[in-house]
């Protein structure tokens, strides 16, 4: 739940004070910023701090439970490499894409793309185009951001470094206009309060690690957006891949939905007849539309969502080329040549993503927060870059939601209407299977 900001945006010193002095009815501490902020935006957690000075940086705004997290060496943990010891560390780069009036944030997809070259767009209104994979802004706010060390350590730690250019944030797939890349390797997400409270559980959970760092809810021209961690941040022209786990793509309440108040739609209708003519019914093809929960299945059974619980969205390579037209990849070769194509000949990023998907299954395994949440539409977002830096992050979690106790899930045993089960760590089994023979024999 957000509200709005009451008091001066605190300084860096009372932000401690404050998290102590201020509580929801609930007894959850609050965060409260100034409206007319002297455009100071603090974040402060247990264990660092940072301090920006810039009007073009979003306000934070009160949140329920919404503290901030640094990015830190855990959370931004890279397979095969760490961060801590890269020299690249040096190079982090941010950016900003604010520009644009919330009027504009479609809800258009970034689909059926593929292209190359693209350049970074110089405003919000060129990053509307419909091509696939647009990159982000050139930082609007100034390198003044300081990466403290942190107090204590313990799993986490901070970095201590002066960014020094510009990275563009890339999204991939997803919907068109829900980001901006919020400057000093943030990113704001258009706000759903799902997501925020699935966010901010996360980071009190074993999960954390391989989650994008939540910083809570900011406003900016009117609109709301979750700020967290932009992944891309510690990479250099990364290579990056959205694969979309599991073997479902709907909740059971959409299902549901869609049998109580059925609304067929007509621009899901022209993406199936764009993909197969011959895929829509009698029925609608005389009503040029159809059900979205149809739509989804019809997704999930062309390409490998079904059969292997996953499926690639889309790949942007590092020369810049990329491609969303996976509709139709299917089949476990099909899958594996797209794998295989994403990583290239390296053999040492092929192994950094295994190595980092197995220390994910673990924790999956044993994660409070996945035991009792349907999560459905979320994916793994792989980055590498020619260094040999990889990581994987679990994103979107605007169709994760939370189960009613008792109930817990598996991930793995097969969905039935009403089980509530998404298939999730079925698919990575399989994922995590098709990499491994993607390996060399030695
Ligand atoms: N924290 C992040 N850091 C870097 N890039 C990100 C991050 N979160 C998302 N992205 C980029 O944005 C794309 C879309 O993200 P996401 O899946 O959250 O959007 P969405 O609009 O909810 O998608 P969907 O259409 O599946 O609902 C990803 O493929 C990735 O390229
Ligand atoms: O990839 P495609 O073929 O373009 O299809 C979209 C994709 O399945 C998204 O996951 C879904 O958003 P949600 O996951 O948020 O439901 C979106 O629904 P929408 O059009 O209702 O946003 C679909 O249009």
């Amino acid at each position: 739940m957000t509200k709005t900001p009451m008091t001066k945006a605190p300084s860096l010193r009372s932000m401690g004070d404050m998290k102590h002095n201020s509580q929801t009815s609930s007894g959850d501490p609050v965060w409260s910023a100034n409206e007319k902020t002297d455009s100071t935006i603090i974040a402060a957690d247990n264990h660092s701090h940072y301090e920006h000075t810039n009007e073009n940086i979003p306000q934070v705004v009160i949140t329920r439970d919404a503290r901030p997290y640094r990015i830190d060496l855990e959370a931004m943990r890279v397979s095969g490499l760490s961060v801590g010891s890269h020299p690249d560390e040096e190079s982090i780069c941010s950016d900003s894409g604010f520009g644009g009036s919330p009027a504009s944030l479609l809800l258009r997809k970034l689909s059926n793309a593929s292209s190359s070259g693209l350049s970074p767009a110089s405003s919000f209104e060129e990053y509307e185009d419909d091509r696939g994979c647009p990159e982000g802004f050139p930082d609007e706010v100034p390198r003044s951001v300081t990466w403290k060390k942190p107090r204590s350590t313990g799993t986490s730690s901070s970095l201590s470094v002066t960014p020094k250019k510009s990275q563009p944030w890339v999204q991939v797939v997803g919907h068109a206009g829900s980001f901006h890349s919020g400057g000093d390797g943030m990113l704001l997400k258009r706000h759903t309060e799902g997501e925020q409270l699935c966010l901010q559980r996360l980071m009190d959970d074993s999960l954390r690690p391989f989650v994008p760092g939540y910083h809570g809810v900011v406003r900016r021209s009117e609109q709301h957006y979750n700020m967290m961690d932009n992944l891309l941040t510690h990479f250099n022209s990364p290579a990056i891949m959205d694969c979309k786990m599991g073997t479902r793509t709907y909740l059971e309440e959409e299902l549901v939905k869609a049998q109580e108040r059925p609304q067929p739609r007509q621009d899901m209708y022209e993406k199936m007849v764009d993909v197969d003519p011959e895929a829509p019914t009698a029925e609608e093809r005389a009503q040029q539309a159809v059900l979205k929960t149809r739509y989804m299945q019809w997704r999930e059974t062309l390409s490998s969502t079904t059969t292997l619980g996953f499926r690639i969205d889309g790949i942007k390579k590092a020369d810049g080329v990329c491609n969303t037209n996976f509709k139709r990849t299917k089949s476990r070769e099909q899958v594996m040549q797209a794998l295989q194509d994403f990583v290239g000949s390296h053999t040492l990023i092929l192994k950094g993503y295994l190595r980092r998907l197995q220390e994910l299954r673990l924790v999956l395994e044993t994660s409070k927060f996945f035991r009792t949440h349907e999560v459905v539409g979320s994916s793994l977002l792989f980055v590498h870059d020619s260094t040999g830096k990889t990581g994987v992050w679990m994103i979107d979690f605007g169709k994760t939601v939370p189960l009613p106790p008792p109930l817990t899930l598996d991930h793995r045993t097969p969905w039935v209407e009403g089980n509530r089960e998404d298939g999730y760590l079925w698919g990575l089994d399989n994922l995590i299977d098709v990499l491994t023979d993607m390996l060399p024999l030695s």
